[in-house]
């Protein structure tokens, strides 16, 4: 376990590699030699020089792509908060293994390898109306679990998660740390009636008070009122980031787990891209706040990494336009 202590994981939020400005200027110059109107591939360019960037090579490489899926189960669903029982998400775990989910074919179409990570799916976090969602070992080890996954063989990462009622403790988390209060961040999920929606709102709100003194720290919001797979997604773009490896994050659930890194170091989420924006009520805000522009906008809601391994193919477009086009010299194309 990488992290004994609260300490010891600050720390590591503190210390990220800068990337590599060399690498990064490196695509930029080979870009503008390239058959096109200067600046026409648009965010294809500017993804070719983040892929470079974070991974410090002058010509990026997407050998090997993975999705990692975390699947935790949460104490707030007590409240009534989602449009489906509990009982799912290891159902969908065990749908995952058999191929039969969304996320199947869209990492078989990306190229991407699929890496499930259930975490202790039988002892569901604490509702955080009552009390925090994790204690301090708890979390860590999350953490933990998720920092031990991502390996340094990798070339991009996409991180995605399931877990029924886990859009309760992203709004949450949403409302702590960025404020505006619980109704701004507060969506449908999976489908909850209006009655529903009324009912995330006031455990939001409920559990903003009971652990307002905890708020403060960035690391407290993500342990009082997240989750096991928030807080292994938040435990993985760390590990991403000191590893090299850049990262693509899915919907309103990862891009919240992640957001505690951006509020413990002004760069803490420089190596990842958002690949899209969910139809969850409350991902755009999020992205504005965090100024991360999201790639796709297919009104999709599902989670699973799934809108992450869709942007896959995006980023593999942006690099096979990188490393094959002709510059105009090789074609014989006139320039301007
Ligand atoms: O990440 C998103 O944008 C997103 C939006 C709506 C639903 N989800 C998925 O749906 C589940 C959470 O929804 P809920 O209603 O149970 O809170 C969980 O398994 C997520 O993967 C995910
Ligand atoms: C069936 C189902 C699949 C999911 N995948 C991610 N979240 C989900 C929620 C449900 C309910």
């Amino acid at each position: 376990m990488p992290f004994k202590s609260l300490d010891e994981l600050r720390a590591a939020c503190l210390d990220l590699p800068a990337g590599s400005e060399a690498a990064a200027n490196a695509v930029a110059s080979r870009q503008d030699t390239l058959t096109k109107p200067q600046g026409s591939l648009g965010r294809l360019e500017t993804i070719a020089a983040w892929l470079a960037r974070w991974q410090g090579r002058d010509m990026p490489r997407l050998d090997r792509v993975k999705v990692f899926v975390f699947a935790g189960n949460h104490g707030v669903t007590a409240q009534g908060v989602s449009a489906y029982p509990s009982e799912v998400t290891v159902q969908m775990v065990a749908n995952f293994a058999g191929g039969g989910a969304a996320i199947n074919q869209l990492a078989r179409i990306a190229g991407a390898e699929l890496d499930v990570i259930p975490l202790d799916l039988d002892h569901p976090t604490g509702d955080f109306t009552q009390v925090p969602a994790m204690d301090e070992k708890t979390f860590l080890a999350a953490v933990s679990a998720g920092y031990d996954a991502v390996t340094k063989d990798l070339d991009l990462v996409c991180f995605g998660e399931m877990g029924i009622g886990n859009t309760t403790p992203a709004a949450a988390i949403s409302a702590a740390l960025f404020g505006g209060g619980a109704e701004k961040w507060t969506g449908r999920g999976t489908g909850v009636d209006d009655a529903g929606l009324k009912r995330k709102v006031v455990a939001i709100e409920a559990g903003l008070k009971r652990h307002a003194a905890a708020l403060a720290d960035p690391l407290g919001v993500a342990a009082s009122l997240g989750g096991r797979e928030l807080a292994a997604i938040f435990g993985a773009t760390l590990a991403a980031r000191h590893l090299g490896i850049p990262v693509l994050l899915d919907g309103f659930v990862c891009t919240a787990a992640a957001a505690p890194l951006a509020k413990l170091h002004p760069t803490g989420l420089a190596h990842t891209t958002a690949a899209h924006v969910s139809a969850e009520s409350g991902h755009r805000g999020l992205l504005e706040a965090l100024a991360l522009p999201p790639l796709l906008d297919l009104g999709m809601r599902l989670g699973e990494g799934s809108g992450a391994c869709l942007a896959v193919n995006i980023v593999r477009s942006a690099l096979e336009c990188h490393a094959r086009m002709a510059s105009f010299a090789e074609a014989g194309v006139s320039e301007k």
